[in-house]
């Protein structure tokens, strides 16, 4: 027993919360050198216990929220965790939030927290392309540097981030890019947002688009998303594809074009009518990177079309599902995609 009180120092660093939904960055192989694996099986108290490190850069809780590849993320999943991520945030308790993801669908959720987190704090995802137990994992490492960002002031009011293979994108650009390279992630439209090395911190730019604390978008008491499919044009392509969807209570379509947003004549003439019975048709394009333009090979003014501009087609239909959540005419529609 001590016989005088040690006076304790006040511990003034950052508090980072680690929320934890599965993916490869929790993957656990037979052996290190396998490339087969199961996705999300290592809880997030492991991997903050693989880590003394971190705990230099901020205090860090983890709460695990899913055990899923990411290829199994739900509207359910996104939902809760832009709830849990909005609560934290708003008892000045956490500085900044980590979440662990899978890296197949990571852009998606990073875009739907983008839109649904209210707040100037910090928000980061990261994953990894090997599996945590595999030789040379890249999970440690992102997780670390996404934690130093997380903890960082100088990343609040930049909106959802991810921090991936020493990078920083933002969640409006950021794109999976090689199925299976460490090198994976890129930011094609408006670049990255900077870059970290072992916990150092650089920052280049602010996202050009609005997000979470300028964002108009909320789900508070949403308990359905509107349906919005994504059809991938090709030569040739079916023009009933269209059909299927509405048949299926598809509020909006979001078509994967070719090209600078492009489809053959008789999907675009199934598209019309469809636009028509109040389906909302949004052209995006299966071309890694470009923008999609209005009235450029497609009438869209005369046909009642909305141009993704620089949202793919998974970010847009996200966009799509949250803006149907109101009723808004298609020319409101078109500007959330010049603006978020
Ligand atoms: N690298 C990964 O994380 C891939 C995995 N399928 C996932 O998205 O969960």
């Amino acid at each position: 027993m001590p016989t005088r009180k040690e006076k304790r120092l006040p511990d003034h660093r950052p508090r980072v919360m680690i929320l934890a939904t599965g993916g490869t960055i929790a993957g656990s192989a037979a052996s290190a050198a396998q490339s087969s694996y199961a996705p999300g099986q290592v809880g997030v108290d492991a991997m903050i216990e693989a880590l003394p490190g971190m705990r230099s850069l901020a205090r860090v809780r983890g709460e695990q929220v899913a055990s899923v590849g990411s290829q199994d993320m739900t509207f359910a999943i996104m939902r809760r965790l832009a709830g849990r991520i909005n609560t934290l945030l708003a008892s000045d308790e956490i500085n900044g939030v980590v979440v662990t993801h899978g890296t197949d669908t990571m852009e998606e959720t990073a875009y739907f927290l983008n839109l649904t987190v209210h707040s100037k704090a910090p928000v980061v995802l990261t994953g990894a392309m090997r599996p945590f137990t595999a030789i040379s994992a890249d999970g440690p490492l992102n997780l670390y540097n996404a934690v130093a960002v997380a903890a960082d002031p100088e990343a609040a009011g930049r909106g959802t981030l991810a921090v991936m293979n020493d990078r920083i994108h933002s969640a409006h650009s950021l794109t999976k890019s090689n199925t299976t390279a460490v090198e994976t992630f890129i930011s094609p439209i408006n670049g990255l947002i900077g870059t970290v090395n072992y916990g150092r911190n650089e920052y280049f730019r602010h996202p050009f688009r609005r997000h979470t604390h300028q964002s108009e978008f909320s789900i508070d008491g949403v308990t359905d998303l509107p349906r919005v499919d994504i059809l991938y044009a090709c030569a040739d392509m079916p023009a009933d594809l269209i059909d299927c969807s509405v048949e299926r209570g598809a509020k909006g379509i979001v078509v994967a074009g070719d090209g600078n947003g492009n489809m053959n004549a008789a999907t675009i003439e199934r598209a019309a009518q469809a636009a028509k019975k109040g389906v909302v048709i949004v052209r995006g394009s299966r071309v890694a990177t470009g923008t999609v333009g209005r009235n450029v090979e497609i009438d869209d003014d005369h046909l009642g079309f909305i141009a993704a501009d620089e949202l793919n087609p998974p970010k847009a239909r996200i966009l799509l599902m949250l803006a149907l959540l109101k009723n808004r005419t298609r020319r409101q529609i078109q500007k959330l995609f010049y603006t978020y």
